[in-house]
């Protein structure tokens, strides 16, 4: 249960529902345990008159029927206060999965992309729905199911004692034996549950690389090969629900047992205690009826026990996340005025999972309104500087100073928010063309929308379009050509308006001829803004203010276009190949 204390601040901020839910259980509950003690009575009411016929028949009819309308009420009553307590209790529950689901989201957001490295995207997908679900069950029918048993037999327990104390000890005998089984019982459920839960996390992060690699997968012909990989899987995630269920089927068989033993008690030690003549036959059939009545809430409390252990494997994996320090934080909450100067002191990065220093000892400044060229072989480091800019990690050594201040120091959310990226690989929503652009500036006018399509080149393929900017993209929707992808990117990148701009190798599905065009819009859009382009051709890189040249992360060549021409090495040798390619 430790894992699941976690939700007890849900619980504080909900108490007067669960409050309110809790007394309409006990209303419920004392109303239809009225039903036993009337039919009781109205047993004694015809033995009376079987004993004694001077008796007045018509009174014991009249007494009879106002028992059968008593017991209808009582029942109605019982059953609108039963509505009541669902609506309240069941509802809270829904409140607190909403609240949970978006607490974890919140978390999800604020992780680094290391986390996003370690931990697969069906798992994580699975803890914030699945796993939720399973905790859901615990604040709702487990919460509700246990306060009905609470009160049932409570209420009952003191209605059983004041009608006979001897026969309640001797029919409530089976009990304790009942809660030593279930305690057992649920210690299996618990650890075969959290296994089932782990498969099904497998199950689900494969699912979803299959269908996200469903090109790769199509292209090779190895659909023969996922399927078996598959059946694997979900052979295994079968058998450990199997197993599960066997040890949650052995609750009912079990309760009813002991429930029968209990019915069986009542007819025999009743019956002797009838023929002593301690008891009136009517408390035989209240007592049974009493059983009857506490069966489902013994019964459930096998599911109930099964259900918190279930929540409580889910709980522990949410707090695993939960749980996680993010460890790029906001160490500002005032906000940052950014101006756009970047500057690289003695900056030295390694990636922790690969150990692999992608940057050494780089120094560079970029002044607002400058346009930094980054070049080099592939793995030389250039999207590390970018990722380091943005902030998606912190230097392993040296500093990085954004406006000559520690970017540490810095509002993060500020920061991002004066960034515009275009990355390598272009990443597009399933929504419109429109509201892709605009997911760089939520306020966009259709006009701007517009304006950072045509600067980006891509306004005339997109009115190609039966409905323009309204056409929907993704998995339901018309799919982009590369080019067309790092387009649309560019635009939303440029719709923002920030003060620093960075375009990673993001020309390199475009033509030389729309490379050109593109080029000459940005630097009319980036005029006064702080620019970064990463690529493998000289064309995009010969405008820039400054161009630098990596080599397994280190900096071997800088200077402008001209400078770099003058000297032997990458660029110069880069410059000629690229330009005997334009020619042939
Ligand atoms: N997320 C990561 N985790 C671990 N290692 C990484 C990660 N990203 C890059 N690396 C490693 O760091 C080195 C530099 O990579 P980087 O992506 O910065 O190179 P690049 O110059 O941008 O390459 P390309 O031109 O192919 O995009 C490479 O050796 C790469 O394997």
């Amino acid at each position: 249960m430790k894992a699941l204390q976690y939700l007890n601040k849900y619980f504080s901020k909900y108490k007067w529902r669960i409050l309110i839910g809790l007394l309409i259980t006990i209303l419920s509950k004392l109303l239809a345990l009225q039903v036993p003690k009337i039919i009781g009575e109205s047993f004694n009411v015809v033995e009376d008159y079987l004993k004694d016929k001077t008796i007045d028949i018509a009174s014991v009819k009249k007494e009879l029927l106002i028992n059968v309308l008593i017991i209808i009420g009582v029942a109605l009553l019982s059953g609108f206060f039963t509505f009541l307590m669902r609506q309240t209790l069941i509802v809270t529950s829904r409140l607190i999965e909403f609240d949970l689901k978006n607490e974890i989201y919140q978390q999800y957001q604020k992780l680094s992309l290391n986390f996003y490295k370690k931990n697969r995207t069906g798992d994580l997908m699975n803890r914030i729905s699945d796993d939720v679900s399973k905790v859901r069950m615990y604040v709702g029918p487990a919460v509700m199911y246990t306060m009905n048993m609470i009160v049932l037999f409570a209420v009952g327990f003191t209605q059983m004692v004041q009608v006979d104390l001897k026969l309640t000890l001797y029919t409530l005998l089976p009990f304790p034996l009942l809660s030593i089984s279930i305690f057992f019982l649920s210690k299996v459920i618990h650890k075969r549950s959290t296994i089932v839960q782990e498969y099904l996390s497998e199950l689900t992060t494969f699912n979803q690389e299959f269908f996200s690699g469903i090109n790769v997968v199509k292209s090779y012909g190895i659909e023969k090969l996922i399927i078996k990989d598959f059946d694997k899987i979900s052979d295994m995630s079968k058998e450990k629900n199997i197993h599960l269920q066997k040890a949650n089927a052995l609750f009912f068989p079990l309760m009813l047992f002991l429930i029968g033993i209990s019915n069986l008690i009542v007819i025999y030690v009743g019956g002797n205690q009838y023929i002593n003549g301690e008891i009136q036959s009517g408390v035989i059939i209240e007592f049974i009826m009493y059983v009857n009545i506490l069966t489902w809430p013994v019964a459930v409390v096998g599911w109930v026990t099964s259900m918190v252990q279930q929540a409580e494997a889910s709980q522990a994996r949410i707090n695993e996340f939960l749980d996680q320090v993010p460890e790029i934080k906001n160490e500002s909450e005032t906000s940052t005025e950014i101006h756009g100067k970047v500057t690289f002191k003695d900056v030295t990065f390694t990636y922790d999972d690969t150990n692999i220093t992608a940057l050494k000892n780089i120094n560079l400044t970029v002044n607002p309104g400058e346009t930094l060229a980054i070049l080099g072989n592939t793995g030389s480091g250039k999207s590390t500087i970018i990722e380091l800019i943005s902030r998606l990690y912190d230097t392993t050594k040296g500093t990085i100073l954004l406006d000559d201040k520690p970017i540490e120091q810095g509002n993060l959310n500020d920061i991002r928010s004066q960034i515009g990226f275009v990355p390598q690989d272009p990443f597009l929503f399933s929504d419109t063309i429109g509201n892709n652009i605009k997911f760089g500036k939520e306020d966009a006018t259709e006009d701007e929308i517009i304006e950072a399509a045509k600067n980006a080149v891509v306004h005339d393929n997109i009115i190609e379009f039966t409905n323009g900017y309204n056409t929907i993209l993704g998995e339901r929707g018309v799919t982009l050509s590369g080019g067309q992808k790092q387009r649309v990117s560019i635009a939303r990148a440029i719709i923002k308006n920030p003060k620093i701009l960075i375009f990673d190798d993001c020309l390199s599905a475009v033509d030389t001829e729309t490379e050109e065009k593109i080029l000459s819009n940005l630097e009319k859009v980036s005029k006064n803004k702080t620019t970064f382009i990463i690529s493998h051709r000289v064309s995009s890189a010969k405008n820039a203010y400054k161009i630098i040249v990596l080599e397994e992360g280190e900096i071997i060549q800088q200077g402008t276009h001209n400078q770099l021409l003058t000297q032997e090495g990458y660029y110069k040798n880069l410059y000629e190949q690229q330009l005997l390619e334009k020619e042939n």
